[in-house]
């Protein structure tokens, strides 16, 4: 058992004793003439699981996205262990939404944990043995075995979702970009994926995720940070999503 979770490195914060690993300074995002996100300022560890929430077009993808390294800053910095990130890295892993994923793509559950290796592999290398010792415990460890000969297509939601992770597990991403990933699940597999990502966490990941529902984000995270194009709050759950701060955010009363 020891020998198959050494594929995943548990050590990310060991070596950073109480330093924050991701510090986000007045980060702002704009589309051309668009500004999508003004004067965020963060900073979370490891081991923590970060809800992004404010209305619909609050900058929450694109904070996702920035934090990947897939739309470019316009101003600011995030910080990924003292380093800038600038482009894209093994070490995140970004799961777009639902909607915008290919669902016709014809790909099995294990040919997609697989492309979590090509960044270290390239596209025309053999797999090694670590490669594929990688992709089974990534399978393993999010329950997917029985399944990774199906087509991705053809299976639901909450399986969907796993696959993905286990991707993100194979590529040994330490920083898991969620975009709503609760979003069409049925209470069961929202469960389920509420564990999942607690063990995740626990296990030395910093998950961030967009999240709808204000009532579930106080058992699915730790932190919280409500975004309005500009950062309204930041801090744990506890503290940040109050009454009347949701009823400011949001303009409605809960
Ligand atoms: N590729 C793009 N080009 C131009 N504008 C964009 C682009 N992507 C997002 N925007 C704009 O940036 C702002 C923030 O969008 P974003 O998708 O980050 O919000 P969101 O909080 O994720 O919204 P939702 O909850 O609806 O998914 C919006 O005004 C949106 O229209």
């Amino acid at each position: 058992m020891k020998e198959e979770t050494d594929y995943i490195s548990h050590d990310c914060c060991a070596h950073h004793g109480h330093h924050h690993e991701l510090v986000i300074e007045n980060l702002s995002v704009a589309y051309r003439e668009i500004l999508a996100l003004e004067g965020v300022n963060i900073a979370t560890s490891c081991g923590n699981r970060v809800a992004l929430i404010g209305p619909n077009g609050a900058g929450k993808s694109t904070l996702l996205k920035s934090i990947a390294g897939l739309v470019p800053r316009s101003s600011g910095e995030i910080l990924w262990r003292g380093t800038s990130v600038k482009k894209w890295s093994r070490e995140f892993a970004y799961l777009p939404q639902r909607e915008e994923i290919d669902w016709s793509f014809p790909i099995t559950v294990r040919g997609l944990v697989e492309m979590g290796r090509y960044p270290q592999t390239g596209w025309w290398r053999k797999f090694s043995l670590e490669d594929r010792k990688a992709v089974d415990h990534a399978l393993d460890s999010l329950n997917l075995n029985d399944l990774q000969d199906r087509q991705i297509r053809e299976l639901s939601g909450g399986q969907q979702q796993r696959a993905f992770l286990a991707r993100s597990i194979a590529q040994e991403a330490h920083v898991l970009l969620l975009d709503e990933p609760f979003t069409g699940l049925d209470r069961n597999a929202a469960l389920l994926l509420g564990d999942l990502l607690a063990r995740l966490a626990a296990e030395g990941r910093l998950v961030i995720a967009s999240h709808h529902d204000l009532v579930s984000a106080h058992e699915l995270f730790d932190e919280v940070l409500v975004l309005n194009t500009k950062q309204v709050a930041f801090g744990s759950v506890a503290e940040v999503l109050t009454p009347n701060l949701i009823s400011e955010t949001f303009a409605v009363p809960l």
